[in-house]
């Protein structure tokens, strides 16, 4: 199964970001920079972007801590690591980021390492949620934060009708376009499956997180989970 979600995001990684741009409305830019703001990241930290896909949040993080800091962009999908890697070349000064290919159940690092830490869009894909909230409380440090970014099933029956209706109608016919139907089509049952921002509150709390909140944001249809160690 962790197979399947790594190939479903190889797939559609040559065309990820351009998507994320058309089919946000280039909103997805704003909640990432909401995201990192409420990770506290500061000058000088060492950070991680967990699930870092190609790079958004990562790019984002360096910027923040700046020459003196670094990031850690960690994600199990080669091709969108490959795709985080091209766009760091491109950057100038290039920034301090290290790309690594683990898996977030089983993180390579040592415990009590990062001051603060990011996650868009990955706990939702995970097979195992405490599992990789657990993870992510044994690598920060006491007193550090971390910011979780992902779909959120809005309470208002009306937004909640909207975001289905812009996923099975907006999203997927516009991927199937691009041979992407199936990928794209994955998004809306794995919501479905996702806990609700009080439950997220509740499933953080159960692995030690001492502060846990859950921001909603775009009227509701995506959400950050802010935990502090
Ligand atoms: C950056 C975004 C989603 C990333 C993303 C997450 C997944 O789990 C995937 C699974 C499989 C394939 C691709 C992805 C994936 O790209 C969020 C923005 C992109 C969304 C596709 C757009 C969703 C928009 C909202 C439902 C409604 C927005 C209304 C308005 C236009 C702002
Ligand atoms: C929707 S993308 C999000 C990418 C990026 N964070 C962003 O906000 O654009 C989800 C990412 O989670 C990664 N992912 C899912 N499960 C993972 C796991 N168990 N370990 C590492 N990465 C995982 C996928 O490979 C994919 O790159």
């Amino acid at each position: 199964m962790n197979q399947e979600i790594r190939d479903i995001f190889d797939r559609v990684a040559p065309v990820y970001d351009q998507l994320n741009n058309w089919l946000s409305l280039g909103q997805h830019s704003i909640w990432k920079e909401m995201t990192v703001k409420w990770s506290a990241a500061q000058p000088g930290n060492t950070c991680l972007d967990l699930c870092c896909g190609s790079g958004d949040l990562a790019f984002r993080l360096a910027r923040r801590v700046g020459t003196r800091g670094r990031v850690y962009g960690v994600d199990f999908s080669p091709k969108l690591l490959a795709v985080a890697q091209a766009r760091a070349q491109s950057h100038y000064p290039q920034p301090a980021i290290s790309w690594l290919e683990a898996d977030a159940l089983d993180l390579p690092f040592d415990a009590n390492y990062f001051d603060a830490a990011t996650m868009g869009y990955g706990l939702r894909n995970v097979m195992d949620i405490p599992r990789s909230l657990a993870e992510l409380h044994r690598v920060l440090k006491p007193g550090a934060k971390a910011a979780i970014l992902d779909f959120h099933r809005p309470r208002n029956q009306q937004m909640r009708a909207f975001q289905q209706w812009y996923l099975s109608s907006i999203v997927v016919p516009l991927a199937q376009q691009l041979g992407l139907k199936k990928e794209y089509a994955y998004i809306s049952p794995s919501l479905d499956r996702f806990p609700t921002g009080e439950e997220q509150v509740g499933l953080a709390r159960q692995v030690g997180f001492t502060w846990v909140t859950h921001y909603p944001i775009a009227n509701d249809m995506m959400g950050v989970l802010v935990v502090s160690k």
